[in-house]
């Protein structure tokens, strides 16, 4: 309703002075104002101080990288959680679809063992069939391995006994068969990330040290990485974050900054999806779906596979421990196969996706003192066959978190079953401290997959079984660790260019309260040798 413009301003009346005001009393009026003005002023000056600030740090990069299965997808959830919790959440809703390819993955695995042990499939040659855990290997010491691969893909032999799957084994394997085609459906609608298939063959622990490599030679896989297979799902319709427009907006901005560097492509959190995915996606969103569905009606299946004592001791005879492997949801199984589910932080953690190629994911503080700064993570597919992708992001990095998972002294590489996964994660450590590039690049090593190792270590597994030079030393997890630790450190040592402070953490990023704590204490230290060197400088 428009003013009369007869009747007094609301505002000049509620802070005009009282009409019967002595002279003190205006001057004290006036005090006052004066005051008040001059904090507001001293407020205004300090908010302009803290942006001009702000606009000064510069966005500090982080580079995460380790052999494949080593924890670096799970380190950065743990940033984003800590930092970026909004946008965490944001995606949560779309790991279902993940979540659920890992419970049935987890279910397909064990009825594939199952299989070869029932009398008319006993000699199955289904590459598909091989145990999960690889046979324990030996190490003649931590630089020096000669692998032989006499043990490689042993064959489950069958009891001799006779076959301990009675009738009722066998109608529940056959009713979780259509778990076949879940898994397919899945892979398919979440892309390449989503299987565990690797390109098999020697390859070299560290391509770009290899003699002769010239850094063009790579190819990066930029639409089937962790933010391709969760876009697809968001293309399928069901879950809109964001606006088309915003994602548009964030296209372009890619693409310019692309221009402005010789990077090769990261697929970044701006979710660069295909016309194809488009296309698909009210398909995808039917098949993704119809396997929740499925999924909800063999949970009790499921839940029996899993709790049945004979199933359990076929699995440990055959040296199957699915529940150490990647991706494992089976304790979980009735929550997250019914009905309605949806994620929770932990699954998200712990959900399985490998990541093809190198993916940014722009971390913008979201509360604290440093709300407003920006972390910019480089995750780097770990399979041998894409570290070729690496070097490029090697320049202009603040910070490596390079990750060793401690665990695995007795396994072997997917990707190459001659060479052991400890000793891969040595090599490769070796070749990043030695790289001229890094000189100057603070590294931090996470040694992971603590809680595994202990598991391992209190099941009977004796780490000088597979490294000699363990020795005598007692066969303890923190013995153990401290042992691995000063491998790496004389590594450290022994081939940085220049000498470097050895910083190391012993770690288990699926656990996220004690991760946190690690991952401030890293932030921290990040920020503050970045404030040392921009001083020395
Ligand atoms: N128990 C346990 N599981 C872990 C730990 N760290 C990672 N994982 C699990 O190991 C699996 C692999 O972790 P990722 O973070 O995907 O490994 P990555 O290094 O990114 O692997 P690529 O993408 O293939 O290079 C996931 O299922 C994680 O939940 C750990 O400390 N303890
Ligand atoms: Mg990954």
């Amino acid at each position: 309703m428009a003013r009369d413009v007869e009747s007094p301003d609301p505002l000049a009346v509620a802070i005009a002075p009282p009409p019967n005001e002595t002279p003190n009393e205006r001057w004290q009026r006036e005090q006052r104002e004066a005051q008040a003005r001059r904090i507001s002023e001293q407020i205004d000056e300090q908010i302009r101080a803290e942006r001009q600030a702000l606009k000064k740090r510069k966005t500090m990069k982080l580079l995460l990288l380790g052999q494949s299965e080593s924890g670096k997808s799970t380190t950065v959830k743990n940033f984003q959680l800590a930092y970026a919790y909004d946008a965490f959440m944001a995606e949560r809703a779309a790991w279902r679809a993940v979540v659920h390819l890992n419970l049935v993955r987890s279910i397909n695995g064990i009825l594939d063992v199952l299989y070869r042990v029932l009398p008319e499939h006993g000699s199955s040659s289904d590459p598909n069939a091989r145990p999960y855990t690889p046979g324990p290997d030996s190490i003649a010491g931590p630089l020096d391995v000669d692998m032989d691969d006499e043990d490689e893909d042993r064959e489950p032999t069958p009891d001799p006994s006779g076959c301990p799957l009675n009738e009722s084994h066998r109608a529940l394997m056959l009713r979780l068969g259509p778990l076949r085609k879940v898994q397919r459906d899945l892979e398919r609608c979440l892309g390449a990330a989503s299987t565990e298939e690797v390109h098999s063959g020697s390859g070299s622990a560290a391509p770009w040290n290899v003699g002769g490599w010239r850094p063009r030679e790579f190819a990066v896989t930029t639409r089937s990485g962790w933010k391709g297979a969760l876009g697809r799902v968001r293309a399928a319709g069901r879950l809109s974050f964001e606006s088309s427009v915003r994602r548009q907006e964030r296209r372009t901005e890619g693409a310019a900054s692309d221009a402005q560097t010789s990077r090769p492509r990261a697929t970044s959190d701006s979710y660069h999806q295909s016309s194809a995915a488009h296309d698909d996606g009210e398909a995808d969103d039917l098949s993704i779906e119809a396997a929740a569905e499925v999924i909800a009606s063999c949970a009790d299946d499921m839940q029996a596979l899993w709790s049945d004592p004979t199933v359990k001791s076929v699995l440990s005879k055959q040296g199957m421990r699915p529940e150490e492997g990647p991706g494992f949801f089976l304790y979980d199984v009735r929550r997250i196969a019914s009905r309605g589910y949806q994620p929770t932080e932990d699954d998200v953690v712990r959900a399985r996706l490998r990541t093809m190629g190198v993916q940014e994911h722009r971390i913008m503080v979201e509360k604290g003192t440093e709300a407003g700064c920006e972390w910019l993570i480089y995750d780097v597919g770990g399979a041998r066959s894409l570290r070729h992708a690496w070097y490029p992001y090697f320049d202009d990095i603040n910070a490596i978190i390079f990750l060793a998972p401690i665990n695995c002294f007795d396994e072997r590489l997917a990707e190459d079953r001659r060479v052991n996964r400890l000793q891969d994660s040595l090599q490769l450590w070796k070749a990043v401290c030695s790289t001229k590039l890094l000189a100057n690049v603070q590294l931090i090593l996470f040694l992971n997959k603590c809680d595994l190792l202990r598991k391992k270590l209190a099941r009977g597994v004796r780490v000088v079984d597979s490294v000699p030079s363990y020795g005598t030393k007692p066969n303890e997890p923190e013995i153990a660790a401290r042992y691995f630790r000063s491998q790496f450190k004389d590594i450290s040592q022994r081939h940085s260019p220049v000498p470097r402070v050895f910083y190391s953490f012993l770690t288990s990023v699926v656990d996220t309260k004690a991760t946190r704590i690690t991952v401030a204490t890293v932030r921290e230290g990040i920020q503050r040798n970045n404030l040392k060197s921009a001083v020395f400088l």
